[in-house]
């Protein structure tokens, strides 16, 4: 069967009702940023933040997805692509349903993250740069992967033997290297201010 033969059909309840019994708007927080940047840490903790406020929010995080829906993706450069599109899609159905959706992957190249925008309504893709020099990232090395990359165990490695495109006019920056997790959480809910009042 083509997509031709696939009709849209809407919805009884839109966003915007979800929305306004929500009490507040519903986006997608992009963060962006190499292996060990942060993105994981940032995500998670201003999901805290948005739950214990009352927010309606979620977290997709690149080593969960990568688990399920994605499990069948590598990282060649045709796995990032597909793998990206369709996060941006579970992104924009978890926007559908009124949810504020933190999503934390590398999402290494910018035509990528720009479909991702074009996904989503206007002004509900937050792109969010976590800017951290690679050597400190590579310090941090959390999970071992940067070692493993360095002595060629793991091939194509973001950062080290494939591109990372860092966002040349980001929505926000958030530096992981000189700024602390509450300093940045804080830097998020003051700069989604507009987003983040009642609907
Ligand atoms: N080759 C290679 N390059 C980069 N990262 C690798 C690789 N192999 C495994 N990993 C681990 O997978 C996590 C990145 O998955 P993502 O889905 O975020 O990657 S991507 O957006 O499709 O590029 C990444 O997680 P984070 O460290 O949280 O970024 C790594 O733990
Ligand atoms: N200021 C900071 N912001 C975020 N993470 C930090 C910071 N300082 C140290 N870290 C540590 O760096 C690591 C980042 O890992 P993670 O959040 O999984 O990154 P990513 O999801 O980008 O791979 C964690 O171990 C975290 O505790």
């Amino acid at each position: 069967m083509s997509n031709a033969d696939i009709v849209w059909h809407d919805a009884a309840v839109s966003q915007t009702e979800r929305e306004r019994k929500n009490n507040h708007s519903a986006f997608v927080l992009w963060f962006t940023g190499l292996s060990g940047s942060g993105k994981s840490t940032l995500a998670n903790a201003i999901d805290r933040y948005f739950h214990d406020h009352g927010y309606r929010s979620y977290v997709l995080d690149g080593d969960n997805v990568r688990h399920g829906l994605n499990n069948d993706l590598g990282f060649s450069e045709e796995d990032r692509v597909e793998n990206i599109r369709r996060i941006s899609e579970v992104a924009r159905l978890f926007v559908d349903a009124g949810h504020i959706v933190s999503t934390a992957f590398i999402s290494p190249y910018a035509d990528d993250r720009a479909r991702a925008r074009e996904r989503l309504p206007d002004g509900r893709f937050i792109e969010v740069f976590v800017d951290c020099p690679l050597e400190t990232c590579e310090a941090r090395d959390p999970k071992g992967l940067y070692k493993k990359a360095r002595s060629g165990e793991i091939p194509s490695f973001t950062g080290i033997s494939a591109p990372y495109e860092a966002p040349v006019d980001p929505d926000i920056t958030l530096q992981t290297g000189t700024r602390s997790t509450e300093e940045n959480v804080h830097e998020l809910v003051e700069q989604l201010e507009d987003l983040l009042r009642p609907s």
